[in-house]
C-alpha cells in the first residue's frame, strides 16, 4: 500500500454535502483505506470572479491502486456528482485532484504527479497541513514553511 493525498473542492449545489459524499466514496475504493481527512474549509475562489466560495478538504489514502487507476476512480466520482467539463476554472459540483501518490513522478496528458499547483494553493496546503503536518513538499521543503511563505489567501472553517 502507498500513501496518496487527494484534494477535494466544490462550490455549486450543496458543497459540504458533496465533499462528505465524495469522502465516503473514496473510503470504499478497491484496495484503499482512508485513514485521515481534513476539516472542511471555506475560501474565496482562485480564478474568475463572480463564482461562489469553495468548500475544500484533503484526504489521505492508503492504496494499492496505481496512479492512473486511482485517477479513473476519482474521475468517475466527479462525473457521478455532476461534474461537467465547462469553462476552465469555472464553478463545479466536485473537483478531485490527486496531489501525491507515494514518491511517484508522472507527466502525461492525463496526470501530473506531484500535482503542479500543490505548493501554490493555500486551499490545498491548509487542509493538507492539518492531516500531514510533517509532510515534505517535493522541491519546497516542509509544508509549514511553504504555508508561511505564500501570499495571504482568505481561508476559514466552512461552517
Ligand atoms: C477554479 C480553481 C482554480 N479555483 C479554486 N479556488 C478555491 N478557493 N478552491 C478550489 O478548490 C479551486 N479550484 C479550482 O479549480
Amino acid at each position: 500500500m502507498l500513501k496518496a493525498y487527494v484534494a477535494l473542492g466544490a462550490n455549486l449545489g450543496e458543497p459540504a454535502l458533496q465533499i462528505e459524499a465524495a469522502l465516503n466514496r473514496l473510503a470504499q475504493l478497491p484496495e484503499t483505506r482512508l485513514p485521515a481527512r481534513s476539516r472542511l474549509y471555506r475560501s474565496a475562489p482562485l480564478g474568475p470572479a463572480g463564482q461562489p466560495d469553495y468548500c475544500n478538504a484533503v484526504a489521505a489514502l492508503e492504496t494499492g491502486l496505481e496512479p492512473h487507476a486511482l485517477l479513473d476512480h476519482l474521475q468517475a466520482i466527479e462525473r457521478d456528482a455532476g461534474r461537467v467539463r465547462g469553462e476552465r476554472w469555472g464553478a463545479r459540483y466536485l473537483d478531485l485532484d490527486l496531489l501525491l501518490h507515494g514518491d511517484c513522478r508522472i507527466d502525461d496528458e492525463r496526470l501530473k504527479l506531484p500535482h503542479p499547483e500543490l505548493a501554490n494553493r493555500v486551499f490545498v496546503l491548509q487542509p493538507l497541513a492539518e492531516i500531514a503536518p510533517a509532510l515534505e513538499l517535493p522541491g519546497h521543503g516542509p509544508i509549514s514553511a511553504r504555508l508561511a511563505a505564500l501570499p495571504h489567501w482568505e481561508i476559514a472553517p466552512w461552517a
